[in-house]
């Protein structure tokens, strides 16, 4: 049954398998749901029917309810499309019933999955199963009856941990913690389910209603103390994040008042936060992240990605080092290429630094570090290349040794690398961002020569390496760093002007970036900063804010982070502390650049200090979408969240630009272009949308023509 739709075959046990069918993952859509209910009815009226097993069709039980309508809800406003069914359905239909429920899980059993799973009488599940209530990630809460049932039945600080977190855990995990009831092999799933349906109806086990149970609560006292915590928690790590209290807020309603009284006021609380701009921001991130998997002319040319079992990296350095770190990590053999002995042995510990780390911070095994390390190979020749299936070059940014390590590869590299291609076709770039086996954003970056089949591979491996790989063309500073020179650029100009560098990243920390600009560029080293200075200036000409701030604190002894003297004092175990001392660096910048603070400026707002530095960066990518250097507005969303930490719940760069407005935009960069120049200049695909009032993410019908041909 690939079709979408719910079966139902009774066997002559008495027991109605009722099979739900939504390809890729059983998403509950409002059919999907409607169907169900029809199936539990006819199983309820029929005699020969005395227990229900209810399954997923194709390896998984259910990804939870259909995020599309999620969408839908945003588009509209109209909150009446989601199925009012956690009374209905989850009570009335199956928890109620007078035949009992077992859910027999396999692969996943997320969000509206798990909760159906929770309203069944038992659960059991394959040893690979997963289960999890990602719904806070979404920015809402579970709205069948999760904040409910969940703490009934694992107790709530496992619960809370699970909700707030969008933690999956295992199907050991769940047996452990009293979710799961039993687990099976997938051979014997569905016949050990049965039986157990059976024995519930013959009562020779527990017919348990887990919205009933309260032996896992505690007392009142308990319970609350414990929520006080994990609120007090919520407001720390998740500032922004209004679904976090709203879901304690919901279990402690119903601890209080009983599960059924908090099942009503939950329907409540999710038909509410559903509206709010966290919601509308995080689902449209979730499908931002989806769509990065289709280009076109790429992934629908009926392709099929090769296998990538070797790779060979050329350079041990931070990123030849990182790179290899997540290929090994995912099972992909590597063949790490030095010049001499001493920088191999430099890049092989690297590695191992690396796994160290995860090993310590409890990521990684000791058994899975060991076995990456098993399939990592130092050289110091090519003589390993003839079987590779990829070469990743990463050594330093010296354009005639590129060249030169390119014509010795394509030597000693086996043919298939670039069969049917031309030997440009074989080569693509991969832009990992630092460090490279911890940072979630691969840019593919093509050029007009590179095959679809090369492209293709890339992203597969990008996604074995648990990476999410969005294919961009070629330009300066490819899509993100393009987009984003602005940022630190923009952060300067305003300390120039006279605005203090600790209250712009203050202000810009509480935005939701990770930390500010000047932080930033404290612990990413200046050396790369003051490299592509002038190929900043010379790309983007007539748009860059020059100042020597940069070179000063070099001459004074500052290299950021990497010597522990930057804008900030870095000492082991501590914060960064602001170092007063640099304020004469910041005064002989200023005093160059001839600008000086203006009394109005000093009397700049925090919002005027978010819009100064973002709003150039806005500018940019609508330049960066203009010229077809992406495929589309979204995935600069994700691109500026997974590689610039842009606040993943303000929807990325584009979505959160449109929720502001591109009219707003447009004349606020205005301004600032009469009083301080071109650095401001709005770009034409910017006017051109301000002026007819429409939205930056919405595709251009008469891209620039200097562009289309970089995608
Ligand atoms: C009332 C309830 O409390 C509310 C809810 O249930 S809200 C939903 C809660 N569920 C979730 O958040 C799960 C979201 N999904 C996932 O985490 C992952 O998709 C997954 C783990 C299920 C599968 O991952 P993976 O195999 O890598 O496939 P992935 O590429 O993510 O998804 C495959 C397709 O399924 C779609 N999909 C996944 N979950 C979906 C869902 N719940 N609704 C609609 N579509 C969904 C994706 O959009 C994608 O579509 P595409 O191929 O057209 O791009």
């Amino acid at each position: 049954m690939a079709r979408a739709g719910v079966d139902m075959e009774v066997g002559s046990d008495g027991v109605a398998v009722i099979t739900m069918s939504n390809p890729p993952v059983n998403a509950l859509s409002p059919s999907i749901i409607a169907e169900l209910k029809l199936k539990y009815k006819e199983a309820m009226k029929r005699d020969d029917v005395k227990a229900i097993v209810l399954t997923g069709y194709g390896g998984k039980f259910s990804g939870g309810f259909d995020i599309n309508v999620f969408a839908k809800v945003h588009k509209t406003g109209d909150v009446s499309v989601l199925p009012n069914e956690s009374v209905d359905l989850l009570v009335n239909t199956i928890e109620d019933a007078k035949k009992p429920s077992v859910a027999a899980i396999q692969g996943i059993a997320f969000g509206g999955g798990l909760e159906l799973t929770m309203s069944c009488h038992a659960r059991i599940s394959t040893p690979d199963a997963h289960f999890a209530l990602p719904e806070l990630s979404l920015g809402v809460i579970p709205g069948f009856g999760g904040t409910q049932r969940l703490p009934r039945l694992v107790g709530l600080p496992k619960a809370i941990e699970m909700m707030l977190l969008s933690k999956t855990i295992s199907a050991k995990e769940g047996k452990e913690y009293g979710l799961v009831d039993a687990i099976a092999s997938s051979k014997e799933l569905l016949m050990i389910a049965r039986l157990w349906a059976l024995a519930i109806a013959e009562r020779r086990k527990p017919w348990i209603s887990s919205l009933k149970r309260t032996d896992k609560i505690g007392s009142l006292a308990e319970a609350l103390d414990i929520l006080h915590a994990a609120r007090c928690e919520a407001k720390d790590t998740a500032p922004h994040m209004p679904q976090h209290q709203v879901c304690l807020n919901s279990i402690e309603k119903g601890i209080i008042y009983g599960g059924y009284e908090g099942l009503l006021n939950e329907t409540r609380l999710s038909n509410e936060i559903i509206l709010t701009e966290t919601a509308r921001s995080l689902v449209h991130v979730f499908f931002a992240e989806r769509a990065t998997s289709k280009v076109p002319n790429v992934t629908d040319l009926a392709l099929k990605p090769r296998p990538i079992r070797k790779v060979a990296v050329i350079g041990g350095g931070l990123m030849g080092s990182g790179i290899a770190t997540a290929l090994i990590l995912n099972g992909v053999h590597v063949i790490l290429k030095e010049i001499d002995s001493t920088f191999l042995h430099r890049g092989m510990q690297a590695i191992a630094a690396n796994l160290e780390g995860l090993l310590k911070k409890g990521v990684l095994t000791l058994d899975k570090k060991n076995n990456a390390l098993s399939i990592l190979k130092g050289v110091l020749d090519y003589s390993e290349f003839k079987d590779v299936d990829m070469v990743v070059e990463a050594i330093i940014e010296k354009v005639p040794l590129k060249q030169s390590i390119f014509t010795e590869i394509e030597m000693v590299c086996p043919k298939h690398l670039g069969e049917k291609t031309k030997s440009q076709g074989r080569i693509v770039g991969a832009h990992f961002f630092s460090p490279a086996h911890v940072m979630p954003l691969l840019e593919i970056v093509r050029t007009e020569m590179t095959s679809p089949q090369v492209i293709l591979d890339l992203i597969t491996i990008g996604k074995i390496i648990k990476k999410v790989p969005v294919v961009v063309g070629n330009c300066t500073g490819f899509a993100v760093n393009r987009t984003f020179f602005p940022y630190i650029q923009s952060a300067q100009l305003l300390l120039h002007v006279g605005v203090d560098l600790y209250r712009i990243d203050r202000v810009i920390s509480s935005f939701g970036m990770p930390m500010g600009p000047f932080q930033l560029q404290d612990v990413s080293g200046y050396g790369v900063a003051l490299a592509v200075k002038p190929i900043f200036a010379s790309a983007f000409k007539g748009r860059t804010f020059e100042t020597d701030l940069l070179d000063l604190m070099v001459q004074s002894g500052r290299n950021g982070k990497a010597n522990r003297k930057g804008y900030y004092l870095y000492q082991s175990g501590s914060k960064p502390k602001p170092d007063p001392s640099v304020q004469r660096i910041i005064d002989e910048s200023r005093k160059r650049t001839g600008i000086f603070s203006s009394e109005k400026l000093l009397s700049i707002t925090d919002q005027d200090i978010v819009e100064m530095i973002f709003f150039p960066v806005v500018n940019e990518a609508c330049r960066v979408m203009d010229e077809g250097v992406v495929i589309r507005a979204s995935d600069i969303d994700i691109a500026s969240v997974l590689g610039m930490g842009f606040p993943r719940h303000r929807g990325g760069l584009v979505f959160w630009a449109d929720t502001v407005g591109s009219s707003y935009i447009y004349s606020r960069l205005k301004t600032w272009e009469n009083t301080y120049g071109g650095f401001f200049t709005p770009s034409k695909y910017l006017e051109e949308r301000a002026t007819k009032g429409l939205p930056l993410s919405l595709a251009s019908s008469s891209p620039s023509h200097t562009s289309r041909a970089r995608l």
